[in-house]
């Protein structure tokens, strides 16, 4: 594809239709942790005005624990998980009526939608986020996505909004990505080291992420600091769409295409929204074991992995079900959806197609994982 320039990946950001934006929570806190109101009703300024221009609005918002444990009389974040559940469960009605009201200022409707990671895992489940938050756009509602966290325990959450945020605007084929936050840009080191510079423009998502010291939330307000965020960065670009991120003040300008924040500059074309998925989101739940060949016809990229090719199966999975297919040495060479339960396939591996197609009839002849439902790591 061609690559695009700073310039192009602003004004790209400054045009999108559709629009995932995410605010931490760094940027709607006090230093005590505590939700400021007043800056929640300064973003939604912002974002009222590219709506009120037409654009379709997902904004992910994090803050419901922050709204949260001040409406309890609790004097700081609480941090063991049953707290931290119930707190969200609280703050996160307290968060929606902040935003009900700041948006009905300027005549516009929110809606609220909540997920936990294996939403975003679950193709069915995907495609019930897919569905919901689509008809909330076409209706003109500001979409309003957290994380599900008053039922999501510590193995399974996301934790942080960054990585969901790059899920959403994948599932909502977004026209770009916008990532608000407490500070300015990407700096080459945590802001608070002297040697640290400002990155204005990342043309590379991948090979820029090798030279950046990204390190985890310091605050103490926000989650996964600029690790998730170069995380979700690279979802983003990797997946065809721009993305921007800079301080949540800075929100007008960022919108309007002024060159403010960091850009990244889409690396790929954007995939169809079921490669996407089962590239970023899908969680295999077993794989087959490519022979040599096989593995070269797959790495080589547009093959697809018949019976044949395949000396063996591991975990219990269904037909339909996302997997890895490994290498001799079980190095994970891509995921792809398996047209055959894993009972199944023990009995079929290493039979060619037309072996397969008279012994067990026409419908056996067919790849474990076809090359559309494949994609490479
Ligand atoms: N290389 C870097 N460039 C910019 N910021 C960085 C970098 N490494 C770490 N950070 C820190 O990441 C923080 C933002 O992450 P976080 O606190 O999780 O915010 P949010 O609540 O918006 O998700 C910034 O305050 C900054 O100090
Ligand atoms: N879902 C949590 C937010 C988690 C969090 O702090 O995320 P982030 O601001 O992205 O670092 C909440 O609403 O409190």
């Amino acid at each position: 594809m061609t690559k695009m320039d700073e310039e192009a990946v602003r004004r790209a950001v400054a045009q999108a239709r559709t629009l995932v934006v995410k605010v931490g929570s760094s940027s709607l806190t006090s230093p005590s942790g505590h939700l400021r109101p007043e800056r929640l009703q300064a973003l939604v300024g912002a974002l009222a005005r590219v709506c009120l221009q037409g654009a379709r609005l997902v904004l992910v918002s994090s803050g419901a624990i922050a709204a949260g444990f001040g409406s309890l009389g609790f004097s700081e974040r609480p941090d063991d998980l049953a707290t931290q559940q119930a707190t969200a469960s609280v703050g996160q009605g307290v968060l929606m009526a902040h935003y009900e009201t700041a948006f009905a200022s300027y005549g516009l409707k929110v809606g609220q939608i909540l997920l936990t990671a294996q939403d975003t895992r679950q193709a069915t489940q995907y495609r019930n986020a897919r569905r919901t938050l689509g008809r909330l756009l076409d209706l003109g509602v500001v979409a309003i996505v957290n994380e599900n966290d008053a039922l999501a325990s510590n193995e399974i959450r996301f934790g942080d909004n960054d990585r969901l945020s790059a899920l959403v605007a994948n599932i909502v084929r977004a026209d770009a990505l916008v990532l608000l936050t407490d500070v300015d840009a990407l700096y080459t080191e945590p802001p608070s080291r002297s040697g640290a510079r400002k990155v204005a423009f990342v043309p590379d998502v991948v090979q820029t992420m090798e030279s950046i010291d990204a390190e985890g939330s310091t605050s103490g307000l926000g989650t996964g600091g600029m690790t998730t965020k170069l995380e979700a960065a690279r979802i983003g670009a990797v997946s065809g769409i721009p993305v921007l991120m800079t301080k949540a003040s800075l929100a007008g300008p960022a919108l309007f295409g002024d060159p403010v924040g960091t850009v990244f500059a889409p690396v790929k074309h954007r995939g169809s929204a079921r490669r996407l998925w089962i590239k970023f989101a899908s969680a295999p739940r077993g794989s087959y074991q490519a022979d040599a060949g096989a593995a070269r016809a797959v790495h080589g990229g547009r093959a697809s992995l018949l019976p044949a090719g395949v000396t063996g199966v591991e975990g219990e999975f269904s037909a339909g079900d996302p997997v890895w297919i490994r290498d001799e040495s079980g190095r994970p060479l891509a995921k792809g959806v398996s047209a055959y339960d894993a009972e199944e396939a023990v009995h079929l591996m290493g039979r060619t197609t037309s072996e397969l197609s008279r012994r067990y009839g026409r419908q056996y002849a067919h790849p474990f994982v076809h090359r559309d439902d494949l994609v490479l790591l």
